[in-house]
């Protein structure tokens, strides 16, 4: 059996949540060895790889990346840096999944109407104003590798937060979202606990904004909750497969996850909120196993 070398630039945070025990056991088993690169090396002097993998920020990196896989084509780089960037911001993040106007017999996938504000908060009410926005409205940093949060009963608090940012409506979707990770061709959807719905009386009731922390983390699992079965059912399969298909075409990734929610009181009205590269796989059940068959996948096809 030829042994399939992975050469890994991850940060330690994801090393420890990615590469757990029984991940390289699994991976061992199946003849997949793991191999930290040393960044204060040139890359081509390591190795050989079969599969690089990586999550490192920073222009010199993705320049030594792009370098790479000039110089070495048979290698798999996982994923190109430039598919990353595009969803690092989220200004371009959701615009394939608007662009893909998903509709068919089991649902409509869309994207909440957003609005970009690039400087001058003071421009914001306006802003909100001219582009029709609906209140309340979420408010994102518009690089995605920040997680500051805030939600916006009034346009005029606007003024008090800090572009770059998205202004995103903000849809009731029964207070929770499904997390779609891919890896490659599989799928897997848990639940999370998100932020509850917003009535029409509660919105008229306040004004200002208010900051959240992170929001739907791993803590949060609504997956084992008593939830109202009408929340809780998850997107149907084959909506999500074609989701998932197309978007990896035209992404260019194949490490990703999805956060979607339903509009509540709709069986079929999808929202693609937020799009992650190299996610936290560690919390995708049974990952050990998919992800290891997907580099063996990846392996093979050369
Ligand atoms: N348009 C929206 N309508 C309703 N709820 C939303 C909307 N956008 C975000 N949320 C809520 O806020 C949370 C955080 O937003 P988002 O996922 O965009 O941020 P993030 O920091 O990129 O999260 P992640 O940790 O998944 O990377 C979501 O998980 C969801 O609970
Ligand atoms: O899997 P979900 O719930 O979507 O959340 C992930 C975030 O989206 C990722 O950004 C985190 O990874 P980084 O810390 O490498 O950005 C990632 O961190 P982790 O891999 O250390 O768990 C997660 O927090
Ligand atoms: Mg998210
Ligand atoms: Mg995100």
């Amino acid at each position: 059996m030829k042994i399939v070398v992975v050469g890994y630039a991850l940060t330690s945070k994801k090393i420890k949540s990615f590469l757990q025990p029984k991940l390289e056991g699994i991976a061992r088993n199946k003849g997949i060895l793991f191999v930290a690169i040393d960044q204060t090396k040139p890359l081509s002097d390591q190795g050989p790889f079969d599969i690089v993998l990586h999550k490192l920020s920073g222009k010199e990196w993705q320049h030594v990346l792009e370098d790479y896989r000039q110089t070495h084509p048979d290698v798999t780089v996982l994923d190109p840096p430039d598919a990353i960037q595009h969803v690092y911001n989220r200004q371009s993040m959701l615009e394939d999944v608007a662009d893909l106007n998903l509709s068919d017999a089991y649902g409509k996938v869309g994207v909440p109407r957003q609005l970009v504000i690039k400087k001058d908060p003071s421009s914001i009410p306006d802003a909100v104003n001219s582009a029709g926005l609906r209140l309340p409205l979420v408010a994102k940093p518009l690089v995605a590798k920040s997680h500051e949060l805030s939600l916006a009963y009034d346009q005029y608090s606007l003024k008090k937060l800090e572009p770059p940012l998205v202004l995103q409506e903000f849809i009731n979707h029964g207070g929770v979202l499904f997390k779609v990770y891919i890896v490659g061709e599989a799928i897997k959807v848990v639940r999370r606990f998100s932020l509850p719905d917003v009535s029409k009386p509660e919105l008229l009731k306040n004004a200002g904004v208010f900051r959240f922390p992170r929001v739907s983390c791993a803590a949060a699992t609504a997956d084992e909750a008593d939830l109202d079965p009408s929340v809780a059912e998850l997107p149907p399969r084959p909506l999500l497969e074609k989701l998932a298909r197309e978007l990896r075409r035209r992404l260019g990734l194949r490490l990703f996850n999805l956060d979607i929610i339903r509009e509540h009181g709709s069986a079929d009205k999808y929202y693609v909120i937020d799009i992650n590269y190299f996610p936290g796989y560690g919390k995708m059940p049974e990952y050990e196993h998919i992800f290891t068959d997907f580099l063996l996948s990846l392996a093979r096809s050369k």
